[in-house]
């Protein structure tokens, strides 16, 4: 840091209390003029030592006017380098150094200016309007968003297909419409079963004790449901006969096979009458057009009677083969 100059350019006896602020030169004067005074600097540092000592604008105005009219301001000079120079040179001739401009402030070998780029010192500095200009925006190509996705590319899946898979939820479920052949289509337009009971699906209510998991215990309870102490060979007029009627069993074929439905009628979901409409006959016809999804042989694996065999062909069945 410049001691030597400051002490040469800046009377001590005459400087206020606060004169060793480094702002204190400038307090002085209009805040426009070193920005005014400034730019001339650099150029000047370039140029000759003569024309910097006789260019009025190597130095701040202050300096030219503080000299003249109030040497007791410390003035300084953008021109340290020179005056540095001029020290190492003529170490000897503290006076003449009066004479010289005032010390630049910062110094040229300060570690103000050593910290700062170099061409600082070389460039203008910027005017007042640039000065309290906010920085620079980014440019749009920095602050473009960032590309969309498509979300279609987010799904790799296929939606149709895996929509067309999928069971309807809330929709008519397939065979779950009016029954078929129970009387005229209803004035809806056939959305509503035709068959008065007790909720939309045409199911009944049930007698207590008779719900499907007491079928389904009852079934396991090894009770003989069937009725036969052995499996039968089935005619086509046997089964007629079992109509439940007069005391009779109730017998229904289903794909080959003949099962003893009177223990299941008032298990039955749809109820009794529904389900002995199947008596004495092939119930498979009636039973597919309700319910598809339910599963005659195992609502009633217990209840098998036999085969359905040829008319002519001698009753009685000895073993489960037959029947496979
Ligand atoms: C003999 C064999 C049969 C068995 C094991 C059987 C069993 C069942 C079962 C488990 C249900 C309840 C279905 C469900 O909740 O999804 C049901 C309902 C029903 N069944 Fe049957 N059924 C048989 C024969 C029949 C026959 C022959 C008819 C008509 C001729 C019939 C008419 C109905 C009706 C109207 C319902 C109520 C509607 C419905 O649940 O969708 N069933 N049956």
């Amino acid at each position: 840091y410049p001691p030597s100059t400051w002490n040469l350019s800046a009377p001590p006896v005459k400087r206020a209390p606060d004169s060793h602020s480094a702002h204190t030169p400038t307090q002085d004067e209009p805040p426009e003029e070193p920005q005014t005074s400034l730019p001339s600097k650099p150029d000047d540092d370039e140029g000759t030592p003569a024309s910097r000592a006789s260019s009025p604008s190597s130095t701040p105005k202050a300096a030219l006017n503080g000299v003249a009219d109030s040497p007791a301001i410390p003035t300084f000079t953008l021109n340290e380098h020179e005056s540095e120079t001029q020290n190492e040179d003529d170490e000897d001739e503290d006076d003449s150094e009066d004479d010289l401009p005032a010390p630049s402030f910062p110094a040229m070998n300060s570690a103000q200016r050593a910290s700062a780029a170099p061409s600082i010192g070389l460039m203008a500095p910027p005017s007042k309007s640039a000065s309290m200009a906010p920085p620079p925006k980014p440019s749009p190509s920095l602050m473009a968003p960032p590309p969309r996705i498509n979300p279609s590319n987010l799904r790799a899946l296929p939606t149709t297909s895996s929509q067309s898979m999928r069971v309807p939820t809330n929709g008519p479920l397939p065979n779950r419409g009016p029954v078929p052949n129970r009387g005229p289509p209803a004035p809806n337009g056939g959305l509503a079963p035709t068959v008065k009971t007790p909720n939309a699906r045409g199911k009944v209510l049930l007698s207590p004790g008779h719900s499907p998991l007491d079928w389904a215990n009852l079934q396991r309870s090894g009770k003989n449901l069937a009725g036969v102490t052995s499996l039968l060979r089935v005619t086509p007029s046997m089964l007629k006969e079992m109509n439940g009627r007069k005391g009779k069993p109730a017998w229904s074929s289903y794909q080959g096979k003949v099962y003893n439905i009177t223990p299941y009628l008032p298990f039955h979901p749809g109820g009794e009458g529904e389900l002995k409409r199947a008596s004495g006959k092939d119930g498979g016809k009636l039973f597919m057009e309700v319910h598809p999804w339910v599963n005659w042989d195992n609502m009633l694996g217990e209840c098998v009677v036999g085969i359905m065999v040829p008319e002519g062909q001698a009753p009685g069945v000895s073993s489960l083969e037959d029947m496979d």
